[in-house]
């Protein structure tokens, strides 16, 4: 059942409470309710993904839309200024509505590398996590589907590496002028751009096309894949929207440590507090923002901090909130032709007569130019061996991690003001294994008030090294040949990036005013296998305590080195499989 007030729940206690209805809690609400005698009640405090303004959330070429702030279907938060970005104030993204995070984000479906997740299994002390295991979860969560244009698509991806799950995963739905120029360019510069039929193998080095969450033309959410099919079917499944979980409340002890059965809820901040009790557990799966702030605000993390906001300790876990990492990303403009086809016209407002055919279009049968997601190719790189920036250590998991990610668009994009007619073609640039670390700490002990959100970007002359990196590569990979006659110009606020004899400072100063964060938050409340450190165990399980897990993006102790939406639906299937085994339902 959909409920939209406290007062609707018919019940007081269920097996488990998943505390958010977003990429993983509806991964795991689905998966555990699969057994019809166990009952689930997610909490979730977004509202709807079907309803006013939901064609954003639902067209693929409508993604950068869906995560705008001041719309129903974001948080609007914004960090503390950005010592290293002119202290500019970046807004900070995350998904508001059913399907969290999946229903708002651009969609770009990267697992990550092999070594990325044989770390992951070394860090958090369980084989489970290593990429030979975790394959068959992220089978488990995919399926492919043929792009929308209907074109073989037999070049652009290997069907061995795809699964059977909810969520479809393609290629852009339409081709673009840049295909052909992006493809011969991997020719004509194989070593450093070599072609990748399909970084999804765990090979993720090279260049290959994108691919993105979306199939039959539309974006597929975990609130689409896995809630909407068994949403009104299940009786053992209740959905409780436009509600806060407020704090968790300890319940007793048990085997001497303090037990969390219990979870506050309310829907404003002067609203009446309701609770609700789980008889085995509380699945905390509210994000890498909002996870370490229930936390906090049930006393869990570090206990002075807490003090000084009048919250008393319950267990404590200094690295709550700590360990944030996100990925920096900037962009770069070059103009083509007039008469080049590129998406603009649509996306910069030029021609509202192809925009309104584009939308009948796709309205129709979920075809044509709104079915693409923007980008047609992406790819990840290392840095060269004997580089600098890597003689005091390499900060990836292992040699089929990359550095940095280059990707490209047949349109504008970036942080730059947008014109408002012309060609483009985009770069974007990403700095995947990045070294800064910032945190997520409380505001105030009301729950209704936004966390202090600090991503920290550029804390690290690794990280700013690696990005001048990206940006000189990407640079080779547009000057080379196949783009001859066809990119015209960098546009004028990225020529002196662009000119041959430019220097490092040039670059460091265009870095530092239109970098923005691509919204991979992660490592809130990270999985270790150390006593003392970390916030969760080897089974995600908060550690001092009893009776709370987190199964979301918070738990990743590092960042893949690719886009992690893949990784987090491939961990909360493993998880859902470990806690059905745990509690043998
Ligand atoms: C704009 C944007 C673009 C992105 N682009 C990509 C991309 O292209 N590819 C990619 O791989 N990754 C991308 N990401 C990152 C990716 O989407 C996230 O890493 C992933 O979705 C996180 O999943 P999660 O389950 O941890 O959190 P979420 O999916 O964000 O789910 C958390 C849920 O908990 C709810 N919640 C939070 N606090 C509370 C509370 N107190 N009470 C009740 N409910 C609560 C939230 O409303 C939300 O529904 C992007 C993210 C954003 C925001």
């Amino acid at each position: 059942l959909l409920l939209t007030d406290p007062s609707q729940v018919q019940n007081t206690t269920y097996d488990f409470i998943v505390v958010g209805a977003g990429t993983a809690g509806n991964v795991i609400a689905a998966r555990l309710t699969e057994n019809p005698s166990t009952r689930v009640l997610v909490i979730e405090a977004g509202g709807s993904n079907t309803g006013p303004n939901s064609q954003n959330i639902q067209v693929p070429l409508f993604a950068p839309q869906a995560s705008l702030p001041n719309t129903r279907f974001d948080w609007n938060y914004t960090t503390i200024p950005q010592k290293a970005l002119n202290n500019q104030v970046l807004a900070y993204a995350r998904g508001f509505v059913l399907g969290g995070s999946s229903s708002t984000n651009l969609m770009t479906w990267t697992r990550g590398s092999r070594d990325d997740f044989d770390r992951f299994a070394q860090v958090i002390g369980d084989s489970s996590y290593s990429w030979d295991n975790m394959v068959q979860f992220f089978k488990k969560s995919e399926q492919w589907v043929h792009p929308r244009d209907g074109r073989n698509d037999s070049d652009e991806f290997n069907p061995a590496v795809h699964g059977n799950g909810p969520v479809l995963i393609t290629t852009e739905g339409v081709t673009s002028v840049i295909d052909d120029r992006v493809l011969a360019t991997t020719q004509q510069l194989p070593a450093e751009f070599p072609f990748n039929l399909d970084s999804n193998s765990g090979d993720l080095l090279g260049v290959a096309w994108l691919q993105s969450s979306m199939g039959g033309g539309s974006r597929s959410s975990s609130a689409t894949a896995y809630l909407a099919p068994v949403l009104n079917s299940r009786q053992n499944l209740d959905v409780l929207i436009q509600t806060r979980a407020t704090k968790l409340i300890q319940s007793g002890s048990s085997q001497g440590l303090p037990q969390f059965n219990t979870l506050e809820v309310g829907q404003t901040s002067s609203s009446k507090r309701f609770t609700f009790t789980a008889r085995k557990e509380i699945i905390l799966s509210a994000g890498a923002v909002g996870t370490p702030q229930i936390l906090m605000l049930s006393g869990i993390g570090n206990p002075s901090d807490l003090a000084k906001l009048g919250i008393n300790s319950t267990v404590s876990l200094p690295d709550v909130g700590k360990n944030l990492i996100d990925q920096p990303i900037v962009s770069a403009q070059y103009i083509v032709p007039n008469d080049t086809a590129t998406l603009d016209p649509i996306t910069l407002g030029e021609d509202p007569n192809a925009a309104a055919a584009a939308l009948s279009q796709w309205n129709a049968n979920k075809t044509g130019p709104l079915t693409s997601a923007g980008s047609s190719h992406i790819g990840f790189f290392r840095l060269p061996n004997n580089s600098t920036l890597l003689q005091n250590g390499d900060p990836s998991a292992g040699p089929s991690s990359s550095h940095y990610e280059l990707a490209w668009q047949p349109e504008w994009a970036g942080a730059q003001t947008p014109p408002t007619s012309g060609r483009y073609v985009s770069n974007i640039h990403v700095v995947t294994t990045p070294t800064s670390r910032g945190s997520i700490t409380l505001n105030s002990s009301n729950p209704f008030t936004a966390p202090i959100i600090d991503p920290n970007f550029f804390a690290t002359d690794y990280d700013l090294g690696v990005m001048v990196a990206a940006i000189r590569s990407a640079l080779r990979f547009i000057k080379a040949k196949p783009w001859n006659g066809f990119v015209l110009a960098p546009v004028p606020g990225f020529a002196t990036v662009f000119a041959d004899n430019s220097s490092d400072a040039d670059v460091v100063t265009y870095i530092r005013q239109f970098t923005r964060s691509i919204h991979h938050t992660a490592g809130t409340a990270a999985a270790n296998k150390e006593q003392g450190s970390g916030v969760v165990d080897a089974n995600l399980l908060l550690k001092n305590a009893t009776g709370v897990r987190i199964v979301d993006a918070s738990v990743f102790p590092f960042l893949p080195s690719a886009h992690p939406i893949a990784g987090v639906y491939g961990f909360a299937e493993l998880l859902a499989q470990k806690i059905k085994t745990a509690y043998n339902i």
